[in-house]
């Protein structure tokens, strides 16, 4: 039975170009971003991440990594502004990340891996559906987050409780309703009249709480209510560039939204990672560590920052 790719040492990313050719392609992922190297760009917009926690419809092990997948048939959960034109729907979110600590992103920042890269996939809302967006040059865009070792994250903590329950690789989706109510980081403050229904900005991911907090309280004018400061929430873009999915089938259609700001994972959380298996029920148990692509060649793209 041939094996599907996956990062072992017989059906890894040196061997992928075989069935995916696009793998030595013009603008492949994921790349070494070398700061000093990229372009300032003050035209680059405020990013604006809106996610609705009631979206997210499971959780599952796809032999890769995990994912969280989210309902994406309305624009309840939208990535717009930075390096993008128009509206991008959330589509699912999942990791990489390493046996050790030393590696386990797929990005690097001046050659320096961290210990796991979180990716939030969104297609252009201009296409009918993420397949079709998938195809096209502007039909994705992916937020890349590093994950640094550190304090203990604890709305981490909420995703990494539901592993027990996809050890292995499954087909199907694990519900999440234990998770939802916990799957949003921040009520925002009522006080402010930020409600769920009226705030536009209410803050995403559990995982981003404590980076969106920290920025919100170096950047906000000490006059601004919450209010108009979490409309000061700035997202610092590291590199933004055109390039792919970094799994197969590896497709030339993403911009890539790179954060500067990583967030925090304690060792045993990343332990908990590392307890997932690339191997499905009944098979040899294969852990799941090291699933990420090494960085490709840049080949004359062009990288962006949205600060100096
Ligand atoms: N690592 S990645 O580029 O986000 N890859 C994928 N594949 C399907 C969706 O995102
Ligand atoms: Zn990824």
């Amino acid at each position: 039975m041939s094996h599907g790719w996956g990062y072992g040492p017989g059906n890894g990313p040196d061997t992928w170009g075989e069935d995916f050719p696009i793998a030595n392609g013009p603008r492949q992922s994921p790349i070494n971003i070398v700061p000093k190297d990229a372009k300032y760009d003050s035209t680059l917009k405020p990013l604006k991440i809106k996610y609705d926690p009631s979206n997210a419809k499971g959780i599952l092990n796809n032999g890769h990594s995990f994912q969280v997948d989210y309902v994406d048939d309305s624009d309840s959960s939208t990535l717009t502004g930075g390096p993008i034109s128009g509206t991008y729907r959330l589509k699912q979110f999942h990791f990489h990340w390493g046996a050790s600590d030393d590696r386990g992103s797929e990005h690097t920042i001046n050659g320096i891996k961290f210990p796991c890269e979180l990716h939030l996939v969104h297609w252009n809302t201009k296409y009918p559906s993420f397949g079709d967006a998938a195809s096209q040059p502007d039909g994705l865009a992916v937020l890349g987050v590093f994950l640094k070792i550190g304090a203990a994250n604890p709305r981490l903590q909420k995703v990494l409780d539901a592993l027990d329950a996809i050890n292995t690789k499954v087909r199907t989706n694990l519900p999440l309703r234990s998770m939802q109510s916990n799957l949003y980081i921040l009520e925002t403050n009522k006080g402010s009249g930020l409600t769920r229904s009226n705030n536009g900005l209410l803050l995403s991911l559990l995982l981003f709480y404590p980076l969106l907090l920290d920025i919100c309280r170096e950047s906000r004018p000490p006059f601004l209510t919450l209010t108009q400061r979490l409309f000061f929430l700035v997202l610092w873009i590291i590199g933004t560039y055109d390039g792919s999915l970094t799994t197969p089938p590896l497709l030339e259609s993403v911009t890539w939204i790179v954060l500067r700001e990583p967030i925090s994972v304690s060792p045993a959380q990343m332990a908990k990672f590392r307890s997932l298996l690339f191997s499905g029920d009944g098979d040899a148990p294969r852990c799941m560590v090291d699933n990420y692509r090494p960085c490709q060649a840049l080949k004359g793209r062009q990288v962006r920052a949205s600060f100096k």
